[in-house]
């Protein structure tokens, strides 16, 4: 049952969260991951600022936000639309959009970076906000495959950096992955996991390992099903169908590899070939490659190994 809208506002408002808290969160990269995390965050109380390369993307990604909430207001407030609406523009309200990643982090206790997987440009980013942001400033990355540490080393505050590794859809992915590097002093750990429930997640305690846990074992699955399929052993479809089937996943692996992107996929193989070169799990896929090629890149932008909508 929903709770009543002043409830609501009441245990999630900003003023809600408990003292020393993370309350005002900025979220670099406004794309698949960056606005559901911001969504996520502005929903439950938070102060949020996203941060894209320009506005059309910024207005984009608003657009998406507001219609993933209105799916979830449609749900949540089905029997009180003036509440679900009063909700909308609350969550809206605590949304700010910013292309300058150095002013987005002058007031920020916890910058969360959601941008391409790619370790230099991470690094380069984090290094100019590690002169922008206070010392007090908590830093996480949502990489999905690069290791931690690898980041961290780009600022001077690797006791206040970790990884805060969420699940796409975020506003429908109870889990959120919290990694600790070993410079990671105990408070931000501390802190990362509070946030993370005050986010409504269920938290898990990562080490810094490939893929973390989720990653190092559905990075592996997700890649033996294209190679199945290099192979001529099965069609997407058919490999689709048996893994929902007969193994009971809500998507099977080539309807997920659209969902999360194929560029994105290719980032995380490459990478981890280009460091355990002689891996067999983490060898590259031609079909991957041609696919990414070719510019189907997934839903994202209307196919993949499947036509979707945009
Ligand atoms: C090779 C290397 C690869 C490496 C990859 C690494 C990537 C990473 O680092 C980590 C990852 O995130 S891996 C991806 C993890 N995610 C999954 O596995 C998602 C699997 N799919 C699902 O759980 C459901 O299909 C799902 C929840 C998505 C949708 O549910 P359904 O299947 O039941 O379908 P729908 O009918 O569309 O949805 C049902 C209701 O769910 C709500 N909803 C769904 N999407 C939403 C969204 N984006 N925002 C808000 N609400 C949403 C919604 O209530 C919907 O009902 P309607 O609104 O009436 O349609
Ligand atoms: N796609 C997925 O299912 C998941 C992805 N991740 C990770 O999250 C991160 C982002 O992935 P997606 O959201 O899927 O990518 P995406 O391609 O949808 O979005 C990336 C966004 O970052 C922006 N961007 C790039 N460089 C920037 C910069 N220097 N400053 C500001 N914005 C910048 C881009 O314009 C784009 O809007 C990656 O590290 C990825 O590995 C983690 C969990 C799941």
């Amino acid at each position: 049952m929903s709770l009543p809208f002043r409830t609501f506002v009441r245990n999630f408002s900003t003023s809600g969260l408990k003292k020393n808290a993370i309350k005002n969160v900025t979220i670099i990269g406004g794309g698949l991951m960056g606005a559901g995390i911001a969504q996520v965050a502005a929903s439950t109380g938070h102060s949020v600022v996203m941060v894209d390369q320009n506005t059309d993307i910024l207005n984009k990604s608003k657009a998406n936000i507001e219609k993933s909430l209105q799916r979830v207001v449609k749900k949540k407030y089905a029997e009180d639309p003036k509440a679900g609406e009063a909700f909308l523009s609350q969550v809206l309200g605590n949304l700010a959009l910013e292309t300058d990643a150095a002013t987005s982090v002058k007031k920020a206790d916890l910058v969360i970076e959601a941008i391409v997987e790619n370790l230099k440009i991470k690094q380069e980013l984090f290094k100019n906000l590690d002169m922008a942001a206070p010392a007090s400033t908590i830093f996480a990355s949502n990489t999905s495959s690069i290791p931690i540490k690898e980041i961290a080393v780009a600022t001077e505050r690797a006791d206040r950096f970790g990884g805060l590794h969420y699940f796409n859809p975020v506003p429908m992915m109870k889990l959120l992955e919290v990694i600790r590097i070993p410079q990671t002093s105990d408070e931000t750990f501390d802190k990362l996991l509070a946030f993370g429930k005050a986010m409504g997640k269920v938290t898990v305690n990562c080490k810094d390992t490939p893929g973390f846990i989720v990653n190092r074992l559905l990075v592996p699955y997700m890649m033996e099903a294209v190679r199945m399929v290099e192979r001529g052993e099965a069609t997407p479809k058919d490999v689709d169908t048996a893994m929902k089937l007969g193994a009971g996943y809500p998507m099977g692996p080539f309807e997920l590899t659209d969902y999360v992107g194929l560029d994105t996929c290719k980032f995380i193989i490459d990478g981890w070939h280009e460091k355990y070169p002689d891996h067999p799990l983490f060898a590259p896929s031609p079909l991957l490659n041609k696919y990414v090629a070719e510019g189907k890149l997934g839903n994202k932008v209307g196919e993949g190994f499947y036509k979707s909508k945009k």
